[in-house]
């Protein structure tokens, strides 16, 4: 559609609406309706909630409805209730009662369960909701941006300084200071990041400028384990005032705040264009300390390196694998003395724990990043766990070169990233002909399109179970049991 061109008798691209939401829809999309003498127009805007009036831009219009971006919400759902800690972008519903969000998450979900999944009586296979542990400083990881370009909240326009949090809402030029705890992540961390700013900014080198692609300093990021309640930093900067920064000095300084709890602190040069705090081409390096933390699941110890995936919330991945170990060991006879494919398996956690809870089982855990899967390999033997293989492949390849498997699997566990399974490659392991698939995913969207598919090659749902990983965000993660029919 052209800019600014109407397809419809309701809004235009480029149009701002003040809109009062009424209902919410999967992956956080609040509706709200417009009313006029041409009938009703749906408008979803994303990270809102029913109840809020919010202002928000049209940035795709069809004929019968639009999909906006949020710009703010002038007036709270009465639902909201005060928090002690700073909004930011990454948990737009921090001040829902969590009773509140799950209910939306669940209901939401089921939906698109019946609707794209096209499953019928939907709540006659739902298992459980399980709640997070932890409802605040879940998270064990956090990436905090630097900007030059900075957000003058009440005179509500950009401008230049130094910032150092997460971008504001709606924009990636513009940055917004994180000046005390978000909720999210670590309290002592996020209350002390301004000073860590104030380092960086007396060093006189500049930030980030997103329009520009230039400036020293991209990002710093965090990971913290739960187990040893250590912090490994990451700085991410570009490379050509590098030698005007002494990075020795500033893990001194990070030692400074955080004492004993800094377990490493590594240098990442990124001058790439791309905003990513992991380049393609750049260099990590150890400057301090150790480069990897441990964690600790259901009693099994994991090393983690900066660049593996790890569960973001590692005691609701606990409850997430808890689930995931029932449904695979209801039919020990097809774990025990049989192949398991844990399929995306990352650091091979679920594999790992599955392995210790059966008899002889033998495992093979695929994943198409070479860190991760030497990381599993580093954890299985450090774990004293035996039995497990581990390929670093992507699984559509892993499976077309090996075509032996077929027909010998008990079950398949599969934990995709976000998109979901290739369709091809889906294809692949339908073919593999196991008797049972346990179907973990963290995008139910794209889950629900990958059940279709499975249900038309004869895999029937079971059950399945919902597993609240990232309270105050919309993402819901989902188990699901499948049987092969006959
Ligand atoms: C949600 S994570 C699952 C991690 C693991 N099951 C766990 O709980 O720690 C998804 C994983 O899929 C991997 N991945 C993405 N695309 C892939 C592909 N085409 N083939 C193999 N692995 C892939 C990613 O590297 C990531 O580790």
């Amino acid at each position: 559609m052209t800019q600014g061109r109407r397809s419809n008798k309701f809004v235009k691209r480029g149009e701002i609406l003040e809109i009062r939401i009424k209902d919410y829809a999967f992956g956080g999309k609040g509706i709200g309706k417009i009313q006029n003498e041409h009938g009703e127009f749906v408008v979803f805007v994303p990270n809102t909630l029913p109840g809020q009036l919010v202002k928000a831009q049209v940035q795709k219009a069809s004929k019968t409805f639009a999909e906006c971006k949020l710009l703010e919400v002038l007036e709270a759902s009465q639902n909201e209730v005060d928090m002690p800690y700073q909004e930011i972008p990454g948990a737009p519903y921090i001040k829902l009662p969590i009773e509140l969000q799950h209910t939306y998450k669940k209901q939401s979900t089921l939906e698109l369960f019946r609707r794209i999944g096209k499953v019928e009586n939907i709540e006659s296979y739902f298992d459980e909701f399980i709640s997070s542990p932890s409802t605040f400083h879940y998270r064990n990881k956090m990436e905090y941006a630097f900007s030059a370009i900075g957000y003058d909240h009440e005179q509500k326009t950009d401008v230049d300084e130094f910032t150092l949090g997460f971008k504001k809402r709606g924009t990636w030029w513009c940055g917004d200071d994180l000046k005390k705890d978000s909720g999210l992540f670590d309290e002592e961390l996020e209350n002390k990041l301004s000073a860590i700013k104030a380092y960086c900014e007396n060093t006189g080198l500049s930030p980030w400028h997103g329009p520009r692609q230039a400036g020293f300093f991209r990002f710093f990021v965090v990971r913290k384990s739960f187990k040893t309640n250590q912090l490994l930093f990451n700085l991410v900067t570009t490379s050509a005032d590098l030698p005007k920064f002494d990075l020795k000095k500033f893990a001194t300084f990070l030692v400074s705040l955080f004492g004993d709890r800094v377990a490493g602190l590594l240098h990442t040069t990124n001058d790439e264009v791309a905003d990513r705090t992991i380049a393609t081409t750049g260099k990590i390096r150890l400057v301090y300390g150790e480069d990897k933390i441990v964690e600790e699941l259901l009693g099994l110890n994991f090393e983690i390196s900066m660049k593996s995936f790890f569960q973001t919330n590692p005691k609701s991945a606990e409850k997430l694998y808890s689930k995931v170990l029932e449904y695979a060991l209801e039919r020990k006879d097809t774990i025990d003395d049989s192949i398991v494919l844990d399929l995306f398996c990352g650091t091979g956690t679920i594999g790992q724990i599955l392995a210790s809870k059966s008899e002889n089982a033998q495992i093979v855990g695929v994943d198409i990043v070479e860190s991760a899967i030497k990381d599993a390999r580093e954890n299985a033997s450090r774990n004293n766990i035996t039995g497990l293989k581990f390929f670093a492949a992507d699984v559509g390849k892993f499976l077309r070169d090996h075509p032996a498997y077929k027909g010998k699997i008990g079950t398949v566990i599969l934990d995709p990233a976000r998109a979901g399974v290739a369709p091809k490659t889906l294809k692949k392991i339908i073919d593999l002909e196991a008797k049972r698939m346990v179907y973990v995913s963290c995008n139910p969207a794209t889950q629900a399109r990958d059940i279709e598919q499975l249900s038309l090659a004869g895999y029937v749902l079971q059950k399945f179970s919902l597993v609240d990983q990232f309270p105050h965000t919309s993402h819901v993660e989902s188990v699901m049991l499948l049987e092969k029919e006959g």
